[in-house]
């Protein structure tokens, strides 16, 4: 799809006037949910302005590096982890918060305690920091059964049960992308206004891609039917083009890319680590979310990946996520198996 022809033909709109329209078409809404994304909106932009002045650390003492008076400052990963909390906190609504910085989930204190749970990856790709390429940060966002009574189970439930999720890709541009079950939407950053403007709107994934991603430094432990769909892409046997391989090593970054120009995404399990390494919560629940409403799967080598319920908070689970047909052949692969 060409985005910008679509932008051009929509509204210029900010992402709390898009999300109003979606509060809008329901009535029984009390502007909680708006009031959530406002605050995790300003999470991004917060950690948007400290990730784009990394690089001068050593100048001037930023995050993750030691100042001239010789004082040791926050990493970047550990400064997100504090800025989203902060802000997830004092938005008011929220209620359980489950981050992958912290190995205990935050239960909010009642005096400021709301409905919605919010699981999230507050830096992701961490390797890629230090050497200024994208990285993001990830969220999902269940609803609490009982306000009064929260407990661990309300997290443990499959990504099917979220009701919305995004990531914020701080990259050559800084892109909030978000689904509220209802299509996926792009918001850039306008850095001098301070806002996100929707430029992107209702993202599809294409059908089919040219491009596969993926770590195949991990190779030589894959599993049989990771190996021969990897050597698929490079070989084909059926008369199609070889696909490129592009992997960054930042999932926001990696899924990103492969949302607008489609192909498939991989981080399967292996000899090494049978359950791979991405985390089932914050990162493959939220990313498989948007896949899906993007019009692709995402799938884990055993079944469809919104599917699993989680036991642990901090699990993690093989992953296949990208355009329709590129899931469905490794699908095949697997279930031939
Ligand atoms: O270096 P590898 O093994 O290819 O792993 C890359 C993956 O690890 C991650 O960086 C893990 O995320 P964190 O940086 O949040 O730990 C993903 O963003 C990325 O897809
Ligand atoms: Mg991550
Ligand atoms: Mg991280």
């Amino acid at each position: 799809m060409d985005h910008a022809a679509e932008a051009h033909r929509t509204d210029l709109m900010t992402i709390t006037r898009f999300v109003l329209n979606e509060q809008s078409k329901h009535p029984e809404a009390r502007g909680d949910f708006t009031i959530l994304l406002n605050h995790i909106v300003l999470g991004c932009k917060f950690v948007c302005s400290a990730v784009s002045k990394a690089g001068l650390a050593k100048l001037f003492g930023l995050a993750g590096e030691t100042n001239v008076q010789g004082e040791e400052q926050k990493k970047l990963d550990v400064l997100s982890n504090e800025v989203f909390v902060k802000a997830l906190i004092s938005s008011g609504r929220t209620c359980i918060l489950v981050s992958e910085e912290d190995e205990e989930a935050t239960f909010v204190e009642p005096s400021k305690r709301g409905r919605y749970i919010v699981v999230f990856d507050p830096l992701d790709g961490s390797s890629n920091i230090d050497c200024g390429v994208s990285i993001g940060t990830i969220f999902g966002i269940y609803m609490v059964k009982d306000k009064e009574n929260p407990t661990l189970d309300d997290v443990l439930r499959p990504g099917s049960n979220m009701v919305a999720a995004g990531y914020c890709m701080y990259g050559s541009s800084c892109m909030l992308v978000l689904s509220t079950g209802n299509g996926v939407n792009g918001f850039t950053l306008d850095p001098s206004l301070g806002e996100f403007i929707l430029t992107h709107p209702n993202i599809k994934i294409p059908n089919k891609g040219n491009i596969y991603s993926v770590n195949e430094g991990n190779a030589k432990n894959w599993d049989k039917q990771t190996a021969e769909y990897v050597g698929k892409c490079k070989f084909p046997t059926d008369g199609s083009s070889a696909k490129s391989l592009r992997y960054i090593g930042s999932m926001v970054a990696d899924v990103h890319r492969t949302l607008l120009y489609g192909g498939i995404f991989l981080y399967p399990g292996d000899k090494k680590s049978p359950n791979g390494k991405l985390r089932v919560l914050y990162e493959v629940f939220p990313m498989s979310y948007l896949v899906e409403q993007a019009g692709g799967q995402s799938f884990t080598g055993k079944k469809r990946a919104l599917d699993v319920v989680p036991e642990k908070i901090h699990e993690r689970s093989p992953i296949f996520l990208g355009s329709y047909d590129d899931v469905e052949e490794i699908k095949r692969l697997y279930k031939a198996a």
